[in-house]
């Protein structure tokens, strides 16, 4: 079954599913302890003759986007970003088949109010930081990428995707019951337009990538193998710009996209933390995982 279709299914379970209190988390029934491997979850590669550094995501299964993976993942782009020599950024991701399965729901399922929290202050940072780079940033989008893994990609100034059907990239957000806060909607909205974004977010379009090609979600189609090499010739395009003529102009375009949420950051994560910590969130969010997990039996 697909998740599209999964999801749908998701309705008609939810009234099956037993009833848990505010803030209290249901049994367990994931595994929890998925993403609390040592092991790095970023790995970076500079050459410091090109100026230019390549960001792996490497979290299995699917580099959903944890408080860990997002603390390193801005630790790893403020290292990047303070080093003058570097002047270009290329995201991609190792594991197969997937860019990043976006949030990672486990962060949202079963948390208390506090630990919400502060998973939602390391998104907003992931945002901020990315989108207001300096550097040229460019997204290899070698897999799916729904959702926050989307909103990554959105954020970065090109994106090249790897043509093949079956991937998808999409802010599908509406699909879980949830909703892409404002943030994420202007982001889109930046980038495709006002008319495309509200039917994309209110249906959770996810597009395959001509489709995402022709709204302009993406940038480029190129074939799997040669996405690397691609990223790195357009990122030649514009490493030929002179930086701070190039640097003025795009904080001139995101600068006021920026200041929303900065200016509302506070109150933007007490909005996510009363939303996710409702009852009625948490149903379709258990309810989604256990669908995840069927899809493979
Ligand atoms: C009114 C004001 C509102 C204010 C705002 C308030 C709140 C809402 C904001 C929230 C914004 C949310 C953004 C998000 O990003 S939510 C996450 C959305 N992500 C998805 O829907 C993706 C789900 N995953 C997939 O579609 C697929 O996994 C895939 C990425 C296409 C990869 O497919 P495949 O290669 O077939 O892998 P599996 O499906 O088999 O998955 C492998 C294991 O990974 C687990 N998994 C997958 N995605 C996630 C995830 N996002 N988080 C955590 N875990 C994930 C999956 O369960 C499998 O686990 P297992 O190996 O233990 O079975």
């Amino acid at each position: 079954m697909s998740l599209r279709a999964a999801t749908r299914v998701t309705r008609s379970l939810s009234g099956l599913l037993p009833r848990w209190g505010h803030g209290q988390a249901p049994p367990l029934l994931f595994s929890q302890q998925r993403n609390n491997s040592t092991s790095p979850k970023i790995r970076v590669e500079f050459n410091p003759t090109s100026g230019v550094a390549v960001m792996h995501m490497q979290s299995p299964p699917v580099n959903s986007l944890s408080l860990d993976f997002l603390t390193e993942f801005c630790i790893g782009l403020e290292k990047l970003e303070m080093d003058k020599g570097c002047r270009g950024l290329i995201i991609t991701s190792s594991q197969p088949k997937v860019f990043s399965a976006g949030l990672d729901i486990l962060e949202m399922y079963g948390k208390s109010p506090e630990r919400c929290g502060e998973f939602w202050k390391a998104v907003q940072e992931m945002w901020l930081k990315l989108y207001g780079s300096d550097m040229i940033t460019i997204a290899a989008i070698n897999g799916s990428s729904p959702a926050g893994g989307c909103l990554m990609a959105l954020t970065c100034d090109y994106r090249i995707m790897a043509d093949q059907p079956r991937y998808t990239i999409g802010l599908n957000e509406t699909l879980l019951g949830i909703v892409a806060p404002f943030w994420f909607k202007d982001t889109m909205a930046n980038t495709v337009g006002h008319r495309t974004t509200e039917m994309a977010l209110q249906l959770g379009l996810l597009y395959d990538p001509s489709e995402a090609l022709n709204v302009g979600l993406v940038d480029q189609l190129v074939p799997e193998d040669q996405i690397l090499s691609a990223a790195t010739q357009t990122m030649t395009k514009w490493l030929a710009i002179p930086d701070h003529a190039r640097q003025i102009t795009k904080s001139m375009m995101r600068k006021p996209t920026i200041d929303r949420l900065t200016s509302n950051r506070e109150a933007d994560i007490q909005n996510f933390v009363n939303f996710i910590t409702k009852d009625s969130i948490q149903k379709s969010l258990r309810a989604y995982l256990e669908i995840l997990k069927k899809k493979k039996t």
